[in-house]
């Protein structure tokens, strides 16, 4: 199938044959070496902009309808499919959002798609942190999309989140994923570097959370494509050995916690001893502890203030 510009004209619907033709041509689009895992990603696409089923796709029992609609021109579905195989754009910067946990979030290429280990790092906070310091202020450091500040909000009811990000952008889409679970009034967004634009929480911060850039600058060049060029460095970069932001929290979040406060923050594998050895030398720790992920790689870092 050709793809041309007269389909922009075209109104959101489709014939079932049309459709199925439209298929043939996208699994075209698919890389050799990637058609099982590219032809998923294309189900998931068509759910998105369709009223189709898994089933559906599955038969192709579409092919004898009329008509099909779709939530965008045929045109614009085109033009996104062929940016996932020609520029390499991952999946839910074409769809406009990911899902993480129990949530549906607007993701834009200003923010990371929040990962699974990062669902696994709040099962990891709900796991150490007695129900007695599930309230209070809660950090969430690097708020990106607002994943775990909205995923903290919903595990505990009691706490008031603060989210900060040095990007406003990134805060923008925090804020839309804040508006749609209605929880602008737990959760608050922040501007600046770090702590910075919290300061008056100094002592006074229950806990802290964080997924900051942890990627050492020099392996950034040899990420996968949709890594590399779509999500943004100021995401990943963590400096020449990655621990840049690591350490910096880990040296600034004492002063801002109370008493038996906890710190948690995900690393990259091979980052857990460097990062114990960081919280250790603080002395203001009185536990560190490095878990894993489900892979069994240490994963996260577990600190709880004297
Ligand atoms: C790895 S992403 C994590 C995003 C989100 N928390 C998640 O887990 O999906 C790191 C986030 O830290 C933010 N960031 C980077 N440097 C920062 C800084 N100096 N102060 C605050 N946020 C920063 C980035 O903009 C990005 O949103």
């Amino acid at each position: 199938m050709r793809v041309s510009s007269e389909n922009k004209s075209q109104s959101c619907s489709i014939s079932g044959e049309h459709l199925w033709e439209w298929w043939q041509w996208a699994c075209q689009c698919i890389p050799e070496t990637e058609k099982a895992a590219g032809r998923a990603e294309l189900k998931t696409f068509l759910l998105a902009f369709s009223e189709l089923t898994p089933l559906d796709l599955t038969l192709h029992s579409y092919r004898s309808q009329p008509s099909l609609p779709l939530r965008l021109p045929l045109a614009e579905l085109s033009y996104r499919w062929q940016q996932r195989w020609q520029q390499r754009v991952p999946l839910q910067y074409l769809l406009g959002c990911a899902y993480w946990r129990d949530l549906e979030l607007t993701v834009t290429p200003s923010v990371l798609i929040p990962r699974p280990e990062t669902e696994e790092l709040l099962e990891w906070v709900d796991r150490w942190v007695p129900v007695h310091q599930q309230q209070g202020h809660w950090l969430d450091l690097g708020t990106g999309s607002g994943a775990i500040a909205l995923g903290l909000a919903r595990l505990w009811p009691q706490v008031q989140l603060h989210a900060v990000d040095r990007s406003a952008a990134a805060l923008a889409v925090a804020k839309i994923n804040i508006q749609r679970y209605r929880l602008g009034d737990r959760i608050h967004c922040h501007q600046g570097s770090w702590f910075e634009p919290i300061a008056p929480l100094k002592g006074q911060v229950q806990g802290i959370i964080s997924n900051p850039p942890y990627i050492p600058t020099a392996m950034i060049a040899r990420l996968q494509p949709e890594v590399q060029y779509h999500e943004p460095h100021l995401a990943l970069d963590g400096g020449s050995d990655g621990l840049a932001a690591v350490r910096l929290l880990v040296q600034a979040a004492p002063a801002y916690l109370l008493p038996q406060g906890w710190l948690f923050i995900e690393l990259m594998a091979g980052q857990g001893k460097s990062a114990r050895a960081i919280a250790t030398a603080t002395g203001a720790y009185q536990q560190v502890h490095i878990c894993p992920d489900i892979n069994r790689v240490d994963r996260f870092l577990v600190a709880q203030c004297h």
